[in-house]
């Protein structure tokens, strides 16, 4: 990966018109994507929406039906996976069952021939920093599911492969450990200077790992950017609901102006005309008690920290969430309910059902 004095680098991964079909219906639409080096990049997408299809055709072990796959600049499409640099981690840990953790992670070494003094330095470096020195002799079965998913990260590290592929790494773990281990991965990430696509239908890993997000849905890109850019100003309906809880509000658009139902008129960051639906976070709205407002509280959850109200505003049913430390309002009471800051005009995915 020489640093082009100048030129452009190609990037780590480039996918170009990528489409899929198993069969008549297409799994992927025309898909094209890019991963620079170093980068930590997510695929984020619910059940079904052709994350698998895409990582097997990034490994080689599937071919697309069209569209080019391309690995530092060079066209991989039509070569086997063993002849692709990279490596992969998937849900299930995939250890050699018969080998120590030490001879596991280094089998690809000694596949690939690696000269002894540089695979024994690479060797040391990522079992320091997984932290398994202590774990070297022992045997898969003899470790937890979060030490075998460590040796599994340090098995693919070790080769340092131009792109690392995490295939749900930290589904099969209890919440506790995919916590700390999420922390583990990225320390490791930045330590290693690898470049990560990291692929999961959880969008709380997605946003609290990834340099940018790429949301799919029905074989379509959805939406792509930073997990801050896409939570905070979403262009698309989907994207808005996939990423955290939000209001999607029906809207009278007139340019940068927009009317909402209760009355007032908020700034929007792209001009529409007439009907239009933004987001607006549930911690964006206010809620105040008054006799006259055009809002009934009709729900209340204490949450811990906040405290999320169901709110009817003429027919329409949003979510406020307020501090919990403020005075409660009860269910019934008249509130004014107003949004803080500007939106985004929506638009719906194609293919979507408006
Ligand atoms: N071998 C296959 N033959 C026919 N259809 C398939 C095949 N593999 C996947 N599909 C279909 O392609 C679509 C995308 O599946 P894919 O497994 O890529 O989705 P996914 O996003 O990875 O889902 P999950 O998170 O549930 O694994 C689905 O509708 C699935 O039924």
């Amino acid at each position: 990966m020489g640093e082009g004095s100048g030129t452009s680098v190609a990037p780590a991964l480039s996918l170009t018109a990528i489409t899929k079909r198993y069969t008549e219906a297409p799994v992927l639409f025309p898909t094209s994507l890019e991963v620079q080096t170093g980068e930590f990049v997510t695929i984020l997408g619910p059940s079904g929406c052709g994350k698998s299809t895409l990582l097997r055709i990034i490994t080689g072990i599937i071919e697309p039906t069209g569209g080019t796959v391309r690995l530092d600049g060079t066209d991989v499409t039509h070569l086997p996976p063993e002849r692709r640099d990279m490596a992969i981690v998937f849900q299930s840990y995939a250890l050699f069952p018969h080998m120590s953790v030490g001879d596991n992670i280094r089998f690809g070494l000694k596949m690939k021939r690696i000269p002894r003094a540089e695979a024994d330095r690479r060797f040391d470096h990522v079992v320091g920093i997984c932290g398994l020195t202590p774990l070297l002799r022992r045997m898969p079965r003899h470790l937890s599911g979060g030490q075998q998913q460590r040796v599994a990260l340090a098995r693919a590290l070790v080769m340092q492969p131009t792109l690392l592929l995490l295939d749900e790494p930290l589904s099969n773990l209890d919440a506790k450990l995919r916590d700390s281990l999420r922390e583990d991965l990225l320390e490791l990430h930045r330590e290693t200077r690898s470049t990560s696509l990291y692929v999961t239908h959880d969008q709380t890993e997605a946003m609290s790992m990834s340099d940018r997000i790429i949301l799919l849905n029905e074989g379509r890109v959805v939406e792509t950017g930073t997990p801050r850019d896409l939570y905070l100003d979403p262009k698309m309906r989907f994207t808005a609901e996939f990423l955290g809880q939000t209001n999607i509000v029906p809207v009278t658009a007139e340019g940068r102006s927009a009317g909402t139902p209760w009355g007032q008129a908020i700034a929007l960051r792209a001009p529409a005309h007439g009907p239009s639906q933004v987001s607006l976070r549930a911690e964006a709205l206010r809620i105040s008690p008054d006799t006259s407002g055009p809002a009934t509280v009709t729900e209340l959850q204490f949450l811990g920290a906040d405290v999320l109200y169901s709110v009817d505003c003429g027919g329409h049913a949003f979510r406020v969430r307020r501090d919990s430390d403020a005075p409660l309002i009860d269910r019934g009471t008249r509130v004014d309910i107003s949004a803080m800051g500007d939106a985004t005009p929506l638009q719906d995915t194609p293919g979507e059902a408006a």
